[in-house]
């Protein structure tokens, strides 16, 4: 409706006696709003809006926001695409990407100051059919995952034909598309783009070409971007794919000419998620109406058992009855209150969880796995929930733990101590831990504080785990906390699919994964200041024991057995100072950790726990990315990830990793019994705490 403006006429004031009728006619035509239209005039401009037109409006819904937030969304869903498409059929991923600066006005500039960028992303995954190729990659909300119920990296079908578009707004290009669905097939070449309008492919070339690949995809964009490293940065969001998918071989051609190989440390594909259908209890009446009418079923009985999960006929033939709904009855007739009386007995009855094969978490081995690839650290964990549901999808958290610093940098020459001013921080206090996010196994590196699994992070005490936090921030120090949420439907807070919304048992779940994580933590804190401590008393002791020796044989003469006499003391040092659970704590038996399961612990001496996942793997070792510290910043001599002689322990034959002890797990020192299986977390003294 149109306001009425300060200069329309008031209604009922009388015109002024002075002025003629004619004079006040023309006032009154003179204060009509210029911008009044009528419903007909409005009526004629009412039309039909495209999806692709709305989006290229709003192309910051879709991460298109900043040129390097751009680029990044781009390299994003073509990656996401390979790897989904290549899981669904079975093929261990191998992934290319290169990141190439497109000259302008006939020159190069250095990637940290271009505008424009060649992206490929190369995929020996199951190729495209010819005829799909040009609606895939230029229509909007065309995709093969909406409609199941499923995991996978994608959900919404409108990803990489977004990228396209986004391309061709910012470069005018189209997309190129090679893609070959087998050896005996033949390669197919596409450039395709988008006609927003009507949301329709436009092809502007077609034809087969010679390709070396046997089978796969490859896509390649022309985009405005802007290429950073750092965080959030293509460089990062690559390398916390390769933490979350140990079992994809990756391969980054930077644009600064640099390729860095994330080679592939599992070799099996995580397991296919089954497709299911929906679950009674997360369908909202609407559906449940729409439902009713699409069904293929013949009678309502029917319609239940058919198009949800969980429902026996059995069930189904009681709800009706309970409902006082003909089971017979044709879905189709079902309506207005008996409709509603049947959704309320739905929700009002005890139904099985959905199952929950349509999951497939990464595990823990692979998040230990990736974690130590990826990041320097002294003691990693991970932690696997098992699955729960929220408004009907199944979903499952994971969580994993890197924390500490190099054991190298511990064995270096300490610097002497500063004294510090009254108040003033320790060092590692300032530096607060990193929380890597994860949706579907796709890092998510914006909108932080929005997300579900930060959120968690931030609340969980992490003092109680030994580790210093100051109220409502993350905990201090040297650690990367990795958080995973599998589901068949992620809740994303927007189309951009940054961040997990809020919902209370996803909430529950993270928190519970984060404490176990924690709890591990705390016990390894606790037990190697102990062990510390007590090797420097036994270090004490063994300095002592020789002159003991000495002194006792001068008083007998020389006729005492020295040798039989050392070792009996060093005995009784040894036993009174921890006997080898303090070697063990500190990682001099090669054991595992007790009470600590799926955990890595590196110390100076090797590598202890779930060392198998730290083994060598199948690449050339000289290719593999130096990996980083806890802060992203690479090492000062660069050493391959995967063979670091320094902290690498082999298991011992036939132990596969952890040393498995039948007794009940006891902690080093703690005279209570743990920990591992006990559902009530112990909660640790903080350290510094006898
Ligand atoms: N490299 C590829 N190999 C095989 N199929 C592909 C490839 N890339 C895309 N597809 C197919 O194209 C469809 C559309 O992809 P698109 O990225 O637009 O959406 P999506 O992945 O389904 O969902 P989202 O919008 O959440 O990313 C996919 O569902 C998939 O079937």
């Amino acid at each position: 409706m149109a306001k009425q403006t300060a200069s329309a006429p008031v209604v009922g004031s009388a015109p002024s006696a002075s002025r003629s009728p004619e004079a006040a006619v023309q006032k009154q035509s003179s204060a009509k709003p210029a911008q009044q239209v009528t419903a007909v005039e409005m009526g004629a401009r009412q039309r039909e809006i495209s999806v692709s037109e709305f989006f290229t409006k709003n192309r910051h819904l879709l991460g298109f926001d900043s040129p390097r937030k751009s680029l990044l969304t781009c390299v994003k869903e073509a990656v996401d695409n390979a790897l989904d498409a290549s899981e669904e059929a079975g093929i261990l991923p191998d992934v290319t990407v290169r990141l190439e600066v497109v000259p302008t006005n006939g020159t190069t500039p250095p990637a940290s100051q271009a505008t424009r960028f060649r992206i490929t992303v190369t995929d020996n995954g199951p190729g495209i059919v010819r005829q799909q190729i040009p609606r895939i990659f230029a229509k909007l909300l065309y995709g093969s995952k909406f409609h199941r119920m499923r995991m996978s990296r994608g959900q919404q079908g409108i990803g990489i034909s977004a990228a396209g578009m986004y391309g061709q707004l910012t470069t005018g290009k189209p997309v190129k598309i090679i893609s070959r669905t087998g050896p005996r097939a033949a390669a197919h070449f596409f450039e395709v783009q988008i006609d927003t309008k009507k949301n329709e492919p436009l092809v502007h070339e077609n034809k087969q070409i010679d390709w070396h690949q046997p089978q796969g995809t490859e896509v390649t964009l022309e985009v405005e971007g802007k290429y950073q490293k750092g965080r959030a940065s293509v460089d990062e969001w690559l390398e916390q794919t390769s933490i979350a998918n140990p079992h994809v071989r990756l391969i980054y051609h930077t644009p600064e000419g640099e390729t860095k190989e994330y080679p592939r440390t599992y070799h099996e594909l995580p397991p296919s998620p089954r497709e299911i259908k929906p679950h009674p209890y997360g369908i909202e009446f609407g559906m449940f109406l729409k439902m009713l009418q699409d069904t293929k079923s013949h009678g309502v009985a029917g319609f239940l058992t058919s198009d949800f999960c969980r429902v026996s006929p059995q069930l189904a033939e009681d709800m009706c009855k309970a409902a006082k709904v003909s089971p017979n009855l044709a879905p189709r007739a079902l309506k207005g209150p008996a409709a509603e009386a049947l959704y309320r007995t739905i929700q009002d009855t005890k139904i099985m969880a959905p199952p929950t094969n349509c999951i497939s978490p990464i595990g823990e081995k692979a998040i230990l796995s990736g974690l130590y690839k990826q990041i320097k650290g002294e003691f990693y964990t991970a932690v696997s929930r098992p699955p729960a549901v929220y408004r009907g999808n199944p979903f499952l958290i994971e969580a994993g733990l890197a924390y500490g610093n190099r054991p190298v940098d511990q064995a270096k020459p300490q610097q002497p101590v500063q004294p510090k001013a009254e108040g003033e921080d320790e060092e590692e206090d300032s530096e607060l831990a990193r929380v890597i996010r994860y949706a579907n196994r796709v890092p998510l590196l914006y909108q932080q504080s929005a997300c579900s699994t930060f959120k968690a992070a931030l609340s969980t005490t992490w003092k109680h785990y030994g580790v210093s936090q100051s109220r409502g921030a993350l905990p201090a120090g040297p650690m990367v906390i990795f958080v995973h949420m599998a589901s068949v439907w992620v809740p994303f807070t927007s189309e951009s699919k940054e961040a997990i919304a809020d919902y209370d048992e996803i909430q529950k779940e993270i928190t519970l994964a984060l404490r176990e994580c924690g709890r591990r933590l705390g016990l390894f804190l606790r037990r190697r200041e102990r062990a510390a401590s007590e090797f420097r008393r036994r270090n004490i002791f063994e300095l002592y024991i020789e002159e003991v020796v000495e002194a006792c044989d001068r008083l007998k003469g020389g006729t005492l057995p020295k040798a039989k006499l050392k070792a009996q003391l060093q005995k009784i040092a040894s036993s009174r100072t921890g006997g080898a659970k303090t070697d063990e704590a500190l990682g001099k038996t090669g054991g595992g950790p007790e009470g600590l399961p799926h955990s890595i612990i590196v110390t100076a001496d090797g590598v202890e726990g779930d060392v198998v996942v730290a083994s060598p793997v199948e690449t050339d070792a000289a290719a593999a990315p130096a990996e980083t510290d806890l802060l992203g910043n690479a090492p000062e001599e660069e050493t391959p990830a995967r063979t670091r002689p320094d902290r690498m322990k082999p298991p011992k034959a036939g132990t596969g990793g952890m040393k498995k002890r039948p007794s009940p797990q006891i902690p080093l020192f703690d005279k209570a019994k743990p920990s591992g299986r006990s559902k009530k977390p112990a909660h640790p003294a903080p350290r510094g705490k006898k």
